[in-house]
């Protein structure tokens, strides 16, 4: 007997993530080949998104994906968002050369105070939520804030582009094969204050620490080159990233459902005190995933170097908190 559709609610659907995200949600690569979904697109209810959307419809329907169930189209989040399982906060504005995330706080704040009480009201009780629109942190922070009848771990930040970014580089590096990458995590704020951290990871069985072996190259180059990746895309396509930042929402939201098979990915969620994070700081953290829920993965050694970098990045994280504390 087939499943029970399940509902994903996607905000932003016409815009370029929007585009690169939903054939993949529909053809099974989120939640699994034999798991029907029914997808609830959310646009601003303006004439060109609403026609932008419809056009995105037409070409999914052209698909003829057997998992897809139905499509519902809205302008209003209480209707897309209505009993729905997952929900891709996508939309909002991306950044243009020379910005920093932290400057779309004020343009892009208002709509997660917004979707957060949208999802408080109609969404399941076991609703799981992305956060993509930058700065996705702080965004996630407010749309958790804004939904206090839901659980708050129900709410996430994508650190998986970081993650992913990371793992790309290590690869590159080490010679080895990004595949055969565990035990790899992004500490923190979706930000250039990141830190992607390679110290407990492996690759091809070997650490890639004292593989590399160069510290100078770790502060110098790769957290530079990984914490700055989003900016050098946006200077070479003139655009922000797009399928990349949709393949790392497929691989989060999918490790989330499916489970991580006990390797650690990387996930932004609500710290209960972990590392010393104060509890419901949305922060990147090392997590294991099963039976739909995820674990942060505890006890880690943190070393100077590294204690200066979750410093720094949880420092960016509260300043962004406090500048929307207003709307909260
Ligand atoms: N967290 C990450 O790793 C990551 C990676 C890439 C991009 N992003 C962010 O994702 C966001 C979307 O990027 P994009 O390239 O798809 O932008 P885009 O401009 O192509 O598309 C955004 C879409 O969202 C819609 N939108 C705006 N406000 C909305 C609202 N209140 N409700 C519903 N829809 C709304 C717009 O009409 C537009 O179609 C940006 O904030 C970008 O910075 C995050
Ligand atoms: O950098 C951006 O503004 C887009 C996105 O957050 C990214 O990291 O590519």
């Amino acid at each position: 007997m087939s499943k029970k559709a399940a509902r994903v609610a996607v905000t932003g659907a016409a815009g370029q993530i929007g585009y690169a995200l939903l054939f993949r949600i529909a053809s099974g690569e989120m939640l699994g080949k034999d798991q029907p979904v029914i997808l609830q697109l959310l646009e601003i209810p303006d004439e060109k998104a609403q026609k932008a959307l419809q056009g995105v419809i037409m070409e999914l329907q052209d698909c003829a994906f057997p998992l897809l169930e139905g499509i519902v189209a809205a302008g209003d989040p209480e209707v897309a968002f209505k009993d729905a399982d997952y929900a891709l906060l996508v939309g909002a504005r991306p950044r243009g050369p020379g910005m920093e995330r932290a400057d779309l706080l004020a343009a892009n704040a208002q709509i997660f105070t917004a979707q957060g009480k949208a999802l408080n009201k109609v969404a399941s009780r076991d609703v799981k939520v992305l956060v993509v629109g930058n700065p996705a942190n702080t965004n996630a922070y407010i749309a958790m804030k804004s939904a206090p009848d839901l659980p708050r771990e129900n709410f996430t930040a994508m650190l998986r582009l970081d993650h992913n970014r990371a793992a790309s580089q290590i690869a590159e590096k080490t010679g080895g094969k990004v595949g055969e990458i565990k035990k790899l995590t992004v500490w923190g704020n979706h930000s250039p204050t990141m830190y992607a951290d390679y110290r407990f990871a492996s690759i091809g069985g070997k650490s890639v620490k004292d593989t590399i072996n160069d510290q100078e190259w770790n502060a110098n180059v790769f957290l530079p080159t990984v914490g700055k990746r989003g900016a050098a895309i946006i200077e070479a396509r003139g655009l922000s990233s797009a399928a990349s930042a949709a393949n790392a929402a497929i691989d989060h939201m999918r490790d989330w459902a499916l489970g991580s098979q006990g390797e650690w990915v990387t996930m932004g969620v609500p710290s209960n005190g972990e590392y010393g994070i104060p509890k419901d700081v949305i922060f990147g953290f090392p997590v294991v995933t099963e039976n739909g829920k995820y674990k942060i993965v505890e006890g880690l050694d943190i070393d100077a170097f590294s204690q200066e970098r979750l410093d720094k990045t949880l420092a960016e994280l509260q300043g962004e908190q406090d500048g929307v504390k207003h709307l909260l």
